[in-house]
């Protein structure tokens, strides 16, 4: 875990990191995930007319729309917000809120306006805030002038469907026609698919009798404006993309904005492919269960998605038996962290909320950190493994040689101390040394294990098997050929051809160690003079070892070996290996 927080990842459970390294699937959001989250407006559609956002351009555009636009334009700014501008203690200007809404609060800055004075100018009657449900948030002002009037703002099309008006470029209000409403649609559309987030702002006079007990109208607005708000992708998440494919592990964004803009900056990251779908939430949440079933492996973006969009999703994916990883950072996102296998907050701007309902939390809010955690997860699976083959190994022997020979001559070769000592090295010193092998890019191009897995793969079981019925075989050849072998006589004969059946025993796991650092590759020294612990452990063994046959003899029951016996013995071991390596040929 320590390893892992330096590679920017805080796991809350350890079993987390290794869901991770079988997850199949990961589902994103957009805003904050994928995007950097810092918004700029760069287009806006006011009064009908499309206009650049720059910086050297912007006074021209309050001298270009007519000023009673740009009154109703920056009232709905400043007061239908949802952020605040404040001083800080150094003297200087700074923007609170989400930043969606400090682009918009920057926007109107820029066009010069004042904050404080709108503010003060009219009287907030009532506020309902933003959520992700309803996409939009509103406000009720009572006018210096006297008289109530209602501000909404929010996603582009649900606000523009609230409208029958719009300010016109003489800065009239005039009746909505189709023609104006096919000019304000495809720009939402060229906005999006210039990766813009697209918001609507607009307007209406409430009528005196208005109580603001009422909830805020849905309709009857005349549009202002529409803006289109710049969210940069990420660097590094196209890669970060890439990886996953090639790990086998299907990327799919789900987010709450517009689905031009989704599906530009799908395509930016490299999530939307010819072949995918990108659906809306509202049409993904009319399907049944079994339109759903056939349609979720094609998904690829699913844009306007209310939260439950993103629960369901999660949820049929996991029903049908892949291991759902699910990113957030938002409020919105935390049913859909919960409901998955395996949920990924992001650490800087993600809310508490979603910080609460994940399992890895992503420090640095970047996308390739999760890749990296994938990476750490299918290490520690891998490792498991390798660490499974190695002990499974020695306890067939051990057990076969002791009990055949138990059954056949009465007494087992391998005494109750030696059998300790090579439990030693397979649980402690094996686990040491197979667990602490460091993740390696290698293990992003294999395809996940996903939960159909089995944990002992016919692989571990080809090496097991095959390990085995060798070791198996010398220590029975020593038994019944060893005396003759080594010309050993007399009162002595016994003990010495049972040190050299345990010497060679133990040295056949010192080099089996080794040939189980890869399970599929023959070249099982790569990296290996990197991974001290591992060397440590290896070299430890074969000093104790020593120390027990040539010192330990009473309590071991052990006598000192000639060097002919011990280079046998260890020549025993060694040959554990290419015999390993031929194993890996045979396909499974
Ligand atoms: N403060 C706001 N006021 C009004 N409308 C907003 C505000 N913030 C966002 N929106 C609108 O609501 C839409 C969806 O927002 P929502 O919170 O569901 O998604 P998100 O969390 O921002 O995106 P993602 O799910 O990709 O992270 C946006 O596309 C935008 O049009
Ligand atoms: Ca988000």
């Amino acid at each position: 875990m320590k390893k892992m927080m330096n590679d920017k990842a805080l796991v809350r459970h350890l079993a987390a990191c290794e869901t991770m390294g079988s997850a199949t699937n990961i589902c994103s959001d957009k805003t904050g995930t994928l995007t950097t989250n810092h918004m700029t407006v760069v287009k806006s559609c006011i009064c009908m007319d499309v206009r650049e956002v720059g910086n050297n351009n912007k006074a021209s555009l309050c001298s270009e729309i007519p000023e009673s636009a740009v009154k109703l334009l920056l009232q709905s700014i400043f007061t239908n917000t949802g952020g605040e501008i404040v001083i800080n203690k150094d003297g200087k200007r700074e923007i609170l809120g989400t930043p969606t809404e400090t682009a918009l609060l920057e926007f109107g800055l820029s066009l010069g306006g004042d904050s404080q004075a709108e503010r003060l100018a009219s009287k907030l009657v009532k506020v309902e805030p933003f959520n992700s449900t309803k996409k939009r948030m509103g406000v009720i002002l009572e006018l210096p002038e006297g008289g109530l009037r209602a501000h909404t703002k929010g996603a582009s099309e649900i606000v523009l469907a609230g409208c029958d008006k719009v300010i016109n470029s003489n800065g009239e209000v005039v009746p909505l026609d189709v023609e104006s409403i096919n000019h304000l649609n495809a720009t939402i559309n060229q906005f999006a698919n210039e990766a813009l987030r697209t918001l609507c702002l607009a307007y209406m006079e409430l009528e005196n009798d208005f109580s603001p007990d009422n909830a805020i109208p849905l309709s009857g607005y005349t549009c202002i404006g529409i803006v289109g708000i710049k969210d940069p992708v990420r660097p590094g998440v196209k890669e970060s993309v890439a990886i996953c494919r090639s790990a086998g592990i299907t990327v799919r964004m789900v987010t709450g904005d517009n689905i031009n803009t989704a599906k530009a900056i799908a395509r930016e990251c490299g999530i939307l492919t010819d072949d995918g779908i990108a659906i809306e939430g509202p049409d993904f949440r009319e399907k049944s269960q079994e339109e759903m079933l056939a349609l979720i492996p094609k998904i690829q973006v699913m844009a306007r998605s209310s939260p439950m969009d993103k629960h369901t999703l999660v949820r049929q994916l996991r029903s049908s038996d892949e291991v759902v990883a699910v990113t957030g950072d938002g409020t919105n996102d935390a049913p859909a962290l919960h409901e998955a296998d395996i949920g990924l907050a992001m650490g800087i701007s993600g809310t508490e909320v979603a910080k609460e309902s994940a399992d890895v939390i992503i420090l640095d809010d970047n996308f390739s950190t999760i890749v990296t955690v994938a990476k750490w997860g299918r290490s520690v699976y891998i490792n498991i493994q390798k660490f499974v083959q190695f002990q499974l190994t020695v306890n067939i022997v051990a057990l076969i040689v002791n009990f055949s020979s138990a059954c056949l001559t009465g007494t087992a070769p391998l005494t109750a101390v030696q059998l300790l000592w090579v439990n030693m090295i397979m649980d402690t010193l094996g686990a040491l040394a197979l667990a602490t092998e460091p993740p390696t890019d290698e293990l992003m191009k294999r395809a996940p294990v996903g939960k159909k897995g089995n944990f002992i793969s016919n692989v571990m079981w080809r090496n097991i098997l095959g390990q085995s019925f060798y070791q198996f075989m010398v220590i029975w050849y020593l038994q019944v050929k060893g005396k003759g072998m080594f010309s050993l006589e007399g009162p002595d004969s016994d003990l010495t051809l049972n040190t050299i059946i345990f010497n060679s025993f133990v040295f056949c796991q010192v080099f089996n160690e080794i040939s189980s650092r890869n399970m599929e590759e023959i070249n099982v020294f790569k990296g290996i003079l990197n991974n001290y612990v591992f060397v440590a452990v290896l070299g430890c063994t074969a000093v104790f070892q020593v120390i027990i046959i040539e010192l330990l003899g009473t309590f071991a029951s052990t006598t000192p070996l000639t060097s002919l016996q011990w280079f046998v013995s260890v020549f025993i071991g060694f040959l554990g290996m290419p015999i390993a390596a031929a194993l890996k040929t045979i396909p499974v």
